[in-house]
């Protein structure tokens, strides 16, 4: 077995949008209506948005492959890419999502790592994320991960209102 992580490029674009759709609906079919399901996938995975954010210096995607297929990815942001206003001594974890058939080998917290790594790099003092409050499995796995609870925001799925509670990691 043999996993490895590789930085996404533009030319990549069209592998994002593919294993963005997939792991979203994975995650969250189950929950949601179909028609919030659909409002949300057609403008955050748009390709002019996942343009918008691959040119984003302050935004990095990440795919881990495990053996040759792409098994998930992670995406990470700085600066003002942060989705809140959380300044510059933040690193924050947008997105890690691995396909369901590679859960529970490492490969989530293989994707942590790299961002962890990469906020100490970086000299940044925290990492934080958001995640739906209805999310058990990514909330476990965070808390697990060292992450505590210290906020929460609003986030729309279509036309619901629902609440991310924001979760951080505070480095040494
Ligand atoms: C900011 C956001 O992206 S929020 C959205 C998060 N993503 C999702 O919800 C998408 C669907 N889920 C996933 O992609 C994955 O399940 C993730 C990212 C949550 C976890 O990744 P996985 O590869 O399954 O976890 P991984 O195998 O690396 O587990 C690492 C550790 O966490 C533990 N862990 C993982 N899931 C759970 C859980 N649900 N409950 C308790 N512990 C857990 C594992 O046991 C393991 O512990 P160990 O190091 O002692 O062996």
């Amino acid at each position: 077995m043999t996993v490895k992580i590789k930085k996404c490029n533009l030319e990549e674009l069209q592998i994002l949008q593919e294993i963005s759709i997939e792991t979203f609906n994975e995650t969250f079919k189950g929950q949601n209506s179909p028609e919030n399901m659909k409002a949300y996938l057609e403008k955050a995975f748009h390709s002019k948005q996942l343009e918008n954010e691959l040119s984003n210096l302050f935004s990095q995607f990440f795919f881990v492959y495990f053996n040759k297929e792409v098994a998930g990815y992670l995406k990470v942001n700085t600066n003002d890419a942060q989705s809140e206003d959380m300044g510059g001594e933040s690193l924050e974890i947008e997105r890690i999502y691995i396909k369901n058939k590679f859960q529970k080998h490492g490969l989530g917290k293989y994707l942590l790592d790299k961002a962890m790594k990469m906020a100490v790099e970086r000299n940044k003092k925290k990492v934080w994320l958001g995640v739906w409050e209805k999310n058990e499995n990514a909330i476990a796995f965070y808390k697990k991960m060292g992450f505590v609870q210290t906020g929460a925001h609003s986030f729309y799925m279509g036309d619901e209102e629902q609440v991310d509670f924001i979760m951080t990691k505070t480095l040494n």
